[in-house]
């Protein structure tokens, strides 16, 4: 028996860390039951990877990173490394001065090369003193070439301390090739800690200290909302006609900016906030004013918010436009113009060969319509355009 499981992001950076050795195997919760095999999809259906009925996980070829500096494949670790080092250094977060001279030092006896080993995580969580893992990536080249030309390797690493508890510091070493791994986060100081953590109320008493109360109040606030009209990214065009990747790739560009961002994606959605609606005209347009009234609550208190669903019909659209302009937000309709035909050769969930079949009905651009906006944007055709190329149309709206 064949069972389908969705995975969440951190389920899938385990699924990676597992093929490149670094755990030995799958968490209970994700191996199949005796006898059968399981095929893991990502929250939108597509199959990233699976395990047979002798245990051995693969991987699909769709578990990449889309399109993204962390999935250069020069830099991302999908096997243990060839180059024996002596040092790894564990680069989690961004270090202080003294931290990076500690590393400096520990480093300078070492025969080259050394490694800097960046976790990446799929869903990143950025607190204070700590960054996006594409702006880590960026920082740990730079200190790589101030220590005279480390190399980097980031590291599939699910968020949060628990989901990572099964990788020993001895697999690590082994899959990074080095006899020793320094942490430099492991050994910050207490005050360091500290100096930190107060980072975020630095503004504030920095204002507290020239200000009196009420005029303070009115330069904080003034400074909290200022670039703060929230705007909400919505992406229309048929299925497979690169909504998500090219969704994903901006918001990925957006956060790698210190940007949060709200990604809805189209399946995603349907996993969640639609739950069990269908694809009649009816549920579709149910579907699409969900997505907006979520998106326009975002974008109302300043948040930026990408949609990414078919929404084929113009007055679903009309109805987005209407909920996220009453949020006071600005609303930018990017209409993913990429033809039929490519879509269909695409066909990477073989949806379109079953609706050709008539297995799906009312299968949009088969079986069901596809209204053109008229009032896009933005228009962009990834049948003649690159995933960044589009990313740079997007971003200069
Ligand atoms: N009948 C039919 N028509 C179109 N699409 C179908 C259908 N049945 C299932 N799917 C899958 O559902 C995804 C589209 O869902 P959306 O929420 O974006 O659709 S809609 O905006 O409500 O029309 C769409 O995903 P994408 O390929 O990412 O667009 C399909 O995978
Ligand atoms: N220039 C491009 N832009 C976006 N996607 C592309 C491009 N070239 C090829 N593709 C591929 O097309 C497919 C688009 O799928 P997806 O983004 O899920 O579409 P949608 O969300 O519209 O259904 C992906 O497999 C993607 O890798």
């Amino acid at each position: 028996m064949t069972e389908t499981r969705v995975l969440s992001p951190d389920d899938v950076d385990v699924l990676e860390l597992v093929l490149t050795g670094v755990l030995p195997e799958l968490p209970e919760e994700l191996r199949p039951g005796a006898g059968s095999d399981v095929v893991f999809t990502d929250a939108e259906n597509t199959p990233i990877g699976r395990v047979d009925t002798a245990g051995v996980v693969h991987s699909e070829k769709a578990l990449a990173l889309p399109q993204s500096p962390l999935a250069d494949p020069e830099v991302r670790l999908t096997a243990p490394l060839s180059t024996h080092s002596e040092v790894a250094v564990w680069l989690s977060v961004p270090l202080v001065k003294a931290e990076e001279d500690a590393v400096r030092q520990r480093v300078a006896g070492a025969a080259p090369p050394v490694v800097i080993a960046v976790p990446a995580s799929r869903h990143a969580v950025v607190g204070i003193g700590e960054a996006h893992p594409i702006a880590l990536l960026e920082y740990a080249r730079a200190l790589a070439t101030d220590l005279g030309g480390a190399q980097v390797v980031v590291v599939p690493w699910p968020n949060g301390p628990e989901a990572y508890a099964g990788v020993s510091p001895a697999a690590l070493a082994s899959a990074l090739n080095a006899d020793e791994i320094i942490d430099p986060i492991a050994q910050r100081a207490s005050d360091i800690h500290e100096k930190v953590a107060q980072l975020g109320d630095a503004f504030a008493r920095a204002v507290a200290e020239i200000y009196s109360p009420e005029a303070a109040r009115a330069v904080t606030t003034s400074h909290a909302n200022a670039h703060r009209r929230g705007k909400v990214y919505f992406f229309t065009g048929l299925s497979g006609s690169g909504k998500s990747t090219v969704a994903k790739a901006f918001a990925t560009a957006l956060e790698a900016e210190g940007n949060t961002v709200s990604l809805l994606d189209g399946d995603e959605v349907r996993h969640h906030l639609s739950k069990g609606l269908g694809f009649s005209r009816e549920d579709r347009e149910t579907n699409i004013e969900r997505i907006g009234y979520a998106a326009s609550l975002v974008a109302k208190h300043g948040g930026i918010a990408i949609a990414a669903p078919i929404a084929p019909f113009a007055s679903g659209r009309a109805k987005v436009r209407e909920l996220v302009e009453g949020a006071d937000a600005d609303l930018v309709l990017v209409w993913v113009n990429t033809p039929l035909e490519v879509c269909e050769e695409r066909d990477r969930k073989g949806l379109y060969a079953k609706a050709r079949a008539g297995e799906i009905p009312d299968f949009t651009g088969i079986s069901s319509p596809y209204e053109e906006p008229e009032d896009a944007d933005i228009v962009i055709n990834t049948a003649e355009l690159s995933i960044d190329e589009a990313v740079e149309i997007v971003r200069s709206a």
